[in-house]
């Protein structure tokens, strides 16, 4: 979300919404009675580039108050009138925490977040996961997103900016889910849906939910690089700190065995998913690997196509499954052919070529997921051989990092110390937060369904 779409003065609320949109009446009632329902509005200030106070007292809160005052009946929710920001770091689990203390039966907890996947996944995790690692039943949660993130990609995700309905440039864009929740009768597709979940196990016995992204090799190596640029290079703005972290990584192979729980398998020459057994096992190097519950990690960023909401791939709602992508570059001939004749080292500088042309297509509509090698195992335009990136879907996995065999670097320049590099073997990334999976550590990931937490979409 750019400056320009944060007002500079809070709107009046009835002008705003008839000059941008028309077809929305939040003083209509609707038809069907309301839920009894408990608001509570949640705001990280540092998130993104911290504009969520600003969005919240010239747009957001005039708009409920609006609702709220004009509507003609909402005696169904409850609010307190008040505001929880986050204090610090990882203060998001306390409010989570908090709202499963307060939840009571027969009431929904509906949740206004800004902020970013970061300021979600924390709520998440504070307010089902136990301490004795099991998730908590029987609270009935509604969230209600304001994209104020960095990358904001569970938002993007339910609001694909290329579909015609959601333009990102309106100043609209941050309220899609506020005006879905406040008015559902505006539009057949407004709803609560059902929240794909994981469940992420720890070799240190330590269980994390994850909304978006599970993920090791580039992806979790990069964000781990770009934390030491944040304070390194503080030029670099934005997203920047990550494009660089990737320039850095981009050599590096990822060893291990990837174990996947009745998969499908995508298989672009029929465009469709084939089934294969109750499990399958994918052994490295890898190049890059992730699992994803969403389409993207940034607006454009398509990594997981199928499960975008506009894909006929698209996963039916409440079902558990999760989405794996891979790139492993032994699959492509001549990088087969150098490692074979003991040339690692140009093998990996060659395929860094590989890795951004796959890069860009991503960014390029998910067009990645169609691309193929040919019957030689080189890159052709009608390609009938292997796919380049491979893609399953899955009910859950096991990622068995083989912590031996971490690979180097490909520029000498910039070689990280032996520790680094075997730290580097053993990251994950569960929604950006990093952690060391340890010698001979395995990460044990299990799609949920049905856990009582819905988003309005
Ligand atoms: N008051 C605060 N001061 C410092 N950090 C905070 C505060 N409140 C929350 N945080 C931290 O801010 C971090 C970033 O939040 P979040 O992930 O939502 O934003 P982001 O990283 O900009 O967006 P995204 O995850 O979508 O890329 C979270 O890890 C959270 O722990």
């Amino acid at each position: 979300m750019s400056s320009e779409q944060i007002p500079t003065e809070p709107v009046d609320a009835p002008s705003f919404l008839a000059q941008h949109a028309p077809h929305i009446d939040l003083t209509r009632l609707t038809k069907t009675p309301r839920p009894h329902s408990h608001l509570t509005v949640i705001l990280n200030p540092s998130a993104g580039s911290r504009h969520a106070p600003q969005l919240w007292t010239n747009l957001v809160q005039p708009i409920l108050s609006y609702f709220l005052s004009s509507a003609r009946n909402t005696s169904w929710l409850d609010w307190s009138g008040e505001v929880e920001g986050t204090r610090d770091a990882r203060d998001g689990e306390r409010i989570g925490r908090e709202i499963a203390r307060q939840a009571k039966e027969g009431r929904k907890e509906v949740l206004l977040v800004f902020g970013g996947d970061g300021t979600v996944h924390e709520v998440i995790n504070g307010l089902l996961m136990r301490e004795d690692g099991s998730v908590r039943e029987g609270i009935e949660v509604e969230l209600v997103l304001i994209p104020t993130g960095t990358a904001n990609a569970l938002y993007y995700h339910l609001f694909p900016p290329e579909s015609a309905s959601y333009p990102p440039s309106s100043p609209l864009s941050p309220l899609y889910s506020l005006l879905s929740f406040l008015c559902p009768a505006h539009s057949s597709t407004s709803s609560p849906h059902p929240l794909p979940l994981a469940l992420n196990a720890l070799p240190t016995g330590k269980k994390v939910l994850t909304t978006v992204v599970s993920s090791t090799a580039l992806h979790a190596c990069l964000l781990h690089t770009a934390e030491r640029l944040r304070h390194e290079r503080p030029e670099l703005e934005g997203t920047e700190r990550f494009k660089v972290a990737a320039r850095e990584e981009a050599g590096r192979w990822w060893d291990g065995r990837l174990i996947l729980h009745h998969p499908r398998r995508y298989d672009p020459s029929t465009k469709s998913w084939v089934e294969q057994g109750e499990e399958e096992v994918v052994r490295g190097p890898f190049s890059y690997l992730v699992s994803s519950l969403v389409s993207r990690f940034e607006q454009t960023f398509l990594v997981a196509p199928f499960r975008s909401p506009l894909s006929p791939l698209a996963p039916v709602p409440g079902e558990a499954s999760i989405d794996v992508i891979a790139i492993r570059p032994l699959r492509r001939r001549a990088t087969r052919a150098l490692v074979e004749t003991g040339k690692e080292d140009q093998a990996r500088e060659g395929f860094v070529g590989r890795l951004w042309e796959v890069t860009g297509e991503i960014y390029d509509g998910g067009r990645h997921v169609d691309a193929m090698y040919d019957d030689e195992g080189e890159e052709g335009s009608e390609g009938k051989g292997k796919s380049v990136v491979e893609v399953w879907r899955c009910e859950g996995f096991e990622w068995v990092p083989d912590t031996q065999q971490s690979s180097p670097a490909t520029d000498a320049s910039q070689e990280s110390s032996d520790s680094d590099s075997a730290l580097k073997a053993r990251l994950v990334c569960l929604d950006g937060s990093l952690h060391d999976l340890g010698p001979n550590g395995t990460l044990r990931v299990e799609a949920l369904a049905g856990r009582g937490v819905r988003v309005w979409a």
